[in-house]
């Protein structure tokens, strides 16, 4: 069939959960739609992220839980791992969550549905890869992002993967090294360390996830290192592939002797890039910055003043499931009514790390504080011996709670501990409703639970801003162990 030239109100590149939120805006105001999507449809998040990660932590952790049963005084033995039936499981849910999103994208008209990869030709104008032509009135860039991986890797050769080949498994691995220790490679190497994988997990810089508070790192470093083998600031010599696997060379800090291990795999999590260095921006007219991503206003995703729109992880700013949801939204609304771009206020920074404990940071970081000369008070909460967290033998954990001397509103916060998944919600909701610590304290808390933990660290907030007390030392009046 000879090549077409279509001409489209919006086009829109790449049908991940950004595209999806863009198609269903856009689709109020046009039928004159190109969805476009060169690789599979289901979404980065159910087909190899956010989903399958958690679906592998989940029996991880219930074996770890099994082995603190005997502090409780239960006896018995801890499970064995059949690795067999923990990757069907991680499969078949995985596929489930998948197939919701299939089945969204097959309600699409598929008169707007195009599988093929596009690249700019122009400002107005998109070539496929089936030979096809778009030319769109307004253009939505949704391409996600992939794995960014250091050439360095390649001497583990077939035994390099990423996180997209771990779902794929059949069996688990005896050993595997993880390089990388941000949000993938602490969720992924202490899940499989504690399915009885021997992981080891290189860093760089001692930085641990998301965190940037020094006192919340140190701990949250502490905490992993007791666990499995960490080396958070080591030296990696030689990455080789050997009959047996990948044999690694490293030093585990600058200081020590050389070690010599090998894996069966390299697993690379070592960050992820935007998907916009192949898609013919070059072509455009738009401004890019040093990273080859367009300029674009994150409270409108207009890239300029132009009729180019950009949502997800293609803008490389905040790359969450939550927020590429609702960037693709906007992005879609404002490529509706454009020329007349409305402004949406953003949400509150918020983000988890399903280790365990589990990292959440929430507002502003503690670096952005340090480094914008806003005059702020800390207020912290140790989670060994809050209440709630020793009855149920969770009580590992450090949250930081940032607060403004001048107005008293809580800003931010970085934590480690039990339940910071919830945590960091509520700090979320009274930050977005820019509520002072004062009130905040008003707010009901429970007896005995873990978010009293979070009103001690509330209160020593409140102290150091210099508009409250001094917290009671054991608030016995407050339940013990509060
Ligand atoms: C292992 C892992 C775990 C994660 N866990 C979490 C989590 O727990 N919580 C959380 O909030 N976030 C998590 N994330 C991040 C989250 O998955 C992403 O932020 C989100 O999926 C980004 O959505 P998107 O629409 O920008 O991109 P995607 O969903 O990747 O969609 C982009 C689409 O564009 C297509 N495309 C690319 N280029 C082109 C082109 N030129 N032409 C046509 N189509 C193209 C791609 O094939 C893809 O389908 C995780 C990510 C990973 C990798
Ligand atoms: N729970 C969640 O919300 C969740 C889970 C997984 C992924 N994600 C998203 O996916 C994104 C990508 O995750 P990621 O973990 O790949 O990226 P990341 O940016 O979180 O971490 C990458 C880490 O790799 C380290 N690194 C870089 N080069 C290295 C090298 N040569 N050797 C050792 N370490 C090296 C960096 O210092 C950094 O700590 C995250 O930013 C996050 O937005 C979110």
């Amino acid at each position: 069939m000879s090549s077409q030239i279509k001409q489209v109100d919006i086009a829109i590149i790449g049908t991940g959960t950004s595209g999806m939120g863009a198609y269903r805006e856009a689709r109020k105001v046009t039928d004159s739609i190109a969805l476009i999507e060169g690789g599979e449809y289901g979404t980065t998040c159910a087909r190899v992220g956010c989903m399958p990660s958690k679906l592998l932590i989940a029996p991880a952790e219930a074996r770890h839980r099994a082995e603190v049963y005997e502090q409780f005084g239960l006896q018995g033995a801890i499970p064995e791992v059949d690795g067999s039936k923990v990757m069907q499981r991680v499969r078949d849910e995985r596929d489930r969550f998948v197939s919701f999103v299939n089945e969204d994208v097959a309600e699409f008209d598929a008169k707007h549905k195009i599988k093929a990869y596009a690249k700019f030709v122009d400002d107005h104008t998109l070539a496929l890869s089936n030979g096809d032509t778009i030319k769109a009135d307004r253009i939505i860039i949704a391409t996600g992002s992939r794995h960014n991986i250091p050439a360095f890797f390649n001497g583990a050769e077939d035994r390099l993967i990423t996180n997209d080949d771990v779902f794929e498994w059949n069996e688990l691995p005896k050993a595997v090294a993880v390089f990388g220790a941000g949000v993938i490679g602490l969720e992924l190497g202490q899940a499989l360390h504690r399915l009885g994988v021997n992981v080891h997990l290189f860093g760089a810089g001692d930085s641990v996830g998301p965190l940037s508070d020094p006192e919340v790192k140190n701990y949250a470093l502490k905490t992993f290192k007791q666990e499995f083998s960490f080396h958070s600031s080591g030296e990696v010599k030689e990455i080789k592939r050997v009959n047996e696997g990948v044999q690694i060379t490293f030093k585990s800090t600058p200081d020590a002797d050389i070690t010599i291990e090998t894996f069966d795999y390299l697993l690379a999590a070592t960050g992820r890039r935007a998907n916009v260095d192949n898609i013919g921006l070059e072509n455009t007219n738009l401004a890019l910055d040093k990273r080859g991503v367009p300029l674009y206003n994150p409270l409108s995703m207009q890239c300029g003043d132009s009729h180019i729109f950009i949502a997800g992880d293609a803008n490389a700013d905040i790359p969450l499931l939550h927020e590429a949801s609702d960037e693709g939204r906007l992005a879609g609304e404002n490529a509706g009514r454009y020329p007349s771009v409305y402004r949406r206020a953003r949400k509150v920074p918020l983000g988890v790390v399903f280790s365990d404990p589990q990292i959440a940071t929430v507002g502003k970081s503690y670096r952005e504080l340090d480094e914008s000369g806003v005059d702020f008070a800390i207020g912290s909460v140790s989670f060994e011996n809050q209440g709630r967290s020793r009855v149920m033998l969770v009580n590992k954990g450090l949250m930081r709670l940032y607060g403004d001397k001048d107005t008293g509103i809580l800003l931010g916060g970085e934590m480690i501990g039990p339940g910071q998944e919830h945590l960091a919600h509520l700090l979320a909701w009274t930050i977005q409703m820019r509520m002072t610590v004062e009130d905040i304290l008003q707010l009901p808390f429970y007896h005995p639970v873990i978010e009293e933990g979070l009103r001690t660290a509330l209160r020593g907030l409140l102290q150091a801003m210099g508009m409250g007390p001094q917290p009671p030392l054991n608030c016995i009046d407050c339940g013990p162990g509060a």
